[in-house]
């Protein structure tokens, strides 16, 4: 097993270039608007890739010749039979022949000094990136590496703090693309799970070990399929928090020294992200669920005691792996059968004819029996060969095994659902239910006697998974509630402004009501003496005049507009009527404006009686 990415020097910078579709698209993915997604229901065939390490010291030192070649245009992966003079001890070489194969892709990491040398980031970018696109669009996905011991698995699964493999990329490019959504009505949940099966047991590789070690038990649902009870199942809101969690699960992996390998891993290590997606539709309050899983999987490798030397618990281990390799060779062989292929397309729907076709034995190891959905079922599946290249036989062996899987097809959907509000607070009532009443009989079930204790205990299980489904369910709901609070604070955000040039126009609107409403109360009197005068004829004006001198009009005149210097008064009082019939006129202009800005007035707007 290669040491684990505690830091990621290498992927600070490292960029993802593939696009996150995700919930973007308020629809349902649409197969015809994205031609590259393949028919709902069709995972397509298990995509495989080959890829071979560099010289280990120990083959240096044997002076081992390459066996491997591989075409960067063609893809072909070319096995040649070693020399005799270099052949180990064991190989029969009079068998051995030239075998070619092609693969999806062939990554060369042997030499790298080679044009065509294969980096992790190019492992990564080559089809990590393509199956984290599939998890944003709803898929669940696997990738397994699977090779004889030291071939590199462990190193192309979870590298080196220097070389992060792909698990580290992966866990990194999920981040940076939930990090990079602006889409502010998805939320997003991330849960992590490692385990290792070891010696056809799995244990949790998030506890910590205890003596005697703890074993999970295998249970299959019809909601969740196959899982392993009471697996740790961490949210995780960062990479930060994966590395944490890497390295705690690194540090519980068994692994030891074998001669074959410094750090060999002595178990399966199964890494799970579950990615769920909630785009929540704030007009019809209702959201659309998307949920993917990506099980990233490093295999032990396949050993031969002879080679490895192993004894005691060394061996045994080996032939357990051996044992649940043989039982993946066997699965994989029995769903590439071309004939079981076309006995279920011609069974269809016909339970008749599908009973007559070919059980295949995942049940015959813990490692198939958990990854039954990831081989055959709704999982999109990448299977990477790791090679020696200095090891024919063991090379020709994994090669076979990853041409056969070639043709495996697997049946991937759209793990999607459309919740509205209703349903969801029905949903969860409904395991308020259930729980309900699993504890009612978990209660009764606790009286009678003990030969029931077992039932018991189950229902206890069942009734502790509900309950922390039913948890899940209630965070969900506060995840999206928060979601609507945010777009409602946005929007109201966003007519702040409005409204407050709105208001300004309101009192702006009012200061100059008030200012017409106070000029019609106290209307300009204009004396009656000036209005009849201004009716004379110049002459008799100037008769009036004279009169009003005669009668000492005029002398203490404090409230009278007319004085002694005759035209200067009436001018300046002409000016003032003006003035204010100046005014007059625009108020009745802005009144008129007023209307047509605002047609709902009231009839009687801008009249004394109409004005508020
Ligand atoms: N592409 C590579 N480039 C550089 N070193 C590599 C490469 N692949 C593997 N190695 C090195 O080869 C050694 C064996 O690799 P690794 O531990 O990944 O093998 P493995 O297949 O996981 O073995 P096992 O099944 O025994 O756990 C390690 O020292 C690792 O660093």
């Amino acid at each position: 097993m290669a040491s684990r990415a505690l830091t990621t020097p290498d992927i600070a910078y490292y960029h993802s270039t593939a696009s996150a579709p995700s919930l973007r698209a308020r629809e349902p993915v649409d197969h015809m608007e994205r031609p590259f997604t393949p028919i709902d229901g069709d995972g397509g065939n298990v995509k495989v890739v080959v890829r071979v390490r560099k010289f280990l010291q120990r083959e240096l030192d044997k002076n081992s010749p390459c066996l491997v070649h591989m075409d960067p245009v063609s893809q072909r992966t070319r096995l040649s039979p070693p020399d005799i003079d270099h052949g180990d001890s064991n190989s029969r070489s009079r068998q051995h022949e030239e075998k070619n194969f092609i693969f999806d892709h062939s990554f060369w990491s042997h030499r790298e000094s080679d044009p065509h040398y294969a980096h992790q980031r190019d492992v990564y970018a080559s089809f990590g990136e393509e199956f984290l696109d599939h998890n944003f669009d709803g898929y669940h996905t696997c990738i397994f590496a699977y090779g004889q011991t030291g071939s590199g698995k462990s190193y192309t699964m979870m590298g080196t703090p220097d070389q992060p493999g792909l698990i580290p990329r992966t866990c990194q490019g999920l981040f940076e693309r939930i990090e990079g959504e602006q889409n502010s009505s998805i939320t997003y949940g991330v849960h992590v799970s490692y385990f290792e099966i070891y010696n056809e047991h799995v244990k949790d590789l998030f506890t910590p070990k205890t003596n005697p070690p703890t074993y999970l038990k295998i249970r299959e649902s019809k909601t969740d399929g196959v899982y392993v009870q009471n697996l740790t199942d961490e949210p995780v809101k960062s990479f930060e928090d994966i590395e944490r969690l890497m390295r705690i699960g690194d540090m519980n992996r068994t692994t030891a020294s074998t001669k074959m390998n410094d750090t060999s891993s002595r178990s399966h290590a199964v890494f799970t992200l579950t990615l769920k997606q909630i785009q929540h539709d704030i007009t019809t309050d209702s959201t659309i669920e998307r949920l993917a899983r990506m099980r990233l999987v490093d295999l032990a490798g396949s050993e031969r005691a002879v080679r490895t030397e192993a004894t005691g618990q060394r061996l045994r281990e080996g032939a357990n792996i051996n044992q649940s390799l043989t039982t993946l060779g066997r699965v994989i062989a029995a769903l590439a059968d071309p004939k079981r292929q076309r006995a279920i397309r011609a069974a269809g729907s016909q339970n008749s004819c599908k009973r007559r076709i070919e059980v295949v034995p995942y049940r015959d190891s813990v490692l198939t029996w958990l990854l039954k959905d990831s081989l055959g079922g709704n999982s999109k599946t990448a299977m990477v060969a790791c090679i020696s290249p200095a090891d024919y036989e063991e090379t020709l062996s994994t090669l076979r095994y990853a041409d056969q899987a070639k043709r495996i097809r697997t049946k991937a959907h759209v793990n999607q659902d459309a919740v509205s509000a209703a349903e969801r607070d029905a949903k969860i009532l409904e395991m308020q239910e259930t729980i309900k009443s699993l504890q009612l009989s978990v209660n009764a079930a606790a009286l009678r006697k003990r030969d029931e204790a077992d039932r018991a205990r189950d229902e206890l299980e069942d009734y502790q998974r509900q309950v922390s489904k039913m948890q899940r369910a209630m965070e969900e709901s506060r995840v999206v509630s928060e979601v609507k609070i945010r777009a409602l604070t946005q929007e109201v955000d966003e007519l702040r402004p409005q409204n407050e040039a709105l208001r300004v126009e309101i009192e702006a609107l009012r200061r100059h009501l008030a200012l017409a409403v106070s000029e019609l109360k106290n209307p300009i009197v204009i004396p009656k003496e000036l209005v009849s005068r201004d009716s004379l004829s110049p002459s008799e004006q100037l008769d009036a005049e004279d009169d009003d001198h005669d009668s000492g009009m005029g002398e203490d005149d404090g409230d009278s507009v007319v004085s002694g210097e005759g035209g200067f008064e009436h001018d300046a009082w002409q000016a003032e009527v003006d003035e204010l019939l100046k005014e007059v006129g625009l108020f009745k202009r802005k009144v008129a404006d007023d209307k047509a800005r605002f047609p709902h007035l009231p009839d009687g707007y801008g009249t004394l009686s109409g004005t508020p």
